[in-house]
């Protein structure tokens, strides 16, 4: 990868999902690859769901973190802030669609988000996860941009 991962220019962020600052947390690092947001995780060994496969939950939580800061990535990009983001440029789920195709192997996944269409506030992403290449679920998220929450 180069520069900087996105959830670096976020902190201070302490979010379950992509907070670095939460110790608790996924602790997801995402990074521009092209026009795709891309990030590899390998979950904990007792984030289980279905004997030795990854719990669902923790694959949406992946789908949902990974996507809304792949959509803050883009918005500063094209407000032109990409080396340090706006702290006032946020942004919350609205709503999210999840697909499950395979179940996911425990070892290490690759997610790849791409902005799908954005009007007005709302930023639609669509993200794959990918074990060994092969796509295992998928997802669909709306980003809405909001004014700064706390
Ligand atoms: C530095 C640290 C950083 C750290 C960065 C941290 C990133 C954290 C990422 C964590 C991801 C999460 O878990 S976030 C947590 C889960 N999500 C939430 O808690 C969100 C709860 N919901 C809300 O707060 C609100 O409902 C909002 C903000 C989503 C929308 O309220 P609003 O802003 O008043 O929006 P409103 O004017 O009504 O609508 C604006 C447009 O969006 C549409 N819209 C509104 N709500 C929804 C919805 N739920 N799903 C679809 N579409 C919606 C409307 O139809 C409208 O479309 P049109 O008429 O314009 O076409």
């Amino acid at each position: 990868m180069t520069g900087t991962y996105i959830q670096e220019k976020l902190r201070p962020n302490h979010c379950f999902g992509c907070g670095l600052d939460n110790p608790y947390g996924l602790q997801i690092h995402s990074f521009w690859e092209g026009d795709e947001v891309v990030c590899r995780w390998t979950p904990k060994h007792y984030m289980t769901g279905p004997p030795n496969f990854l719990y669902g939950g923790i694959s949406a939580s992946l789908i949902d973190c990974h996507s809304v800061n792949a959509a803050v990535a883009y918005a500063n990009r094209q407000a032109g802030h990409e080396e340090a983001f706006d702290p006032e440029l946020f942004m919350v789920t609205g709503t999210m669609t999840i697909k499950y195709h395979k179940p996911v192997p425990m070892h290490e996944v690759e997610l790849r988000a791409r902005i799908a269409k954005v009007e007005g506030r709302k930023y639609l992403v669509h993200t794959d996860i990918l074990s060994n290449g092969e796509r295992c679920v998928s997802g669909e998220v709306l980003a809405i941009r909001i004014a700064r929450m706390g």
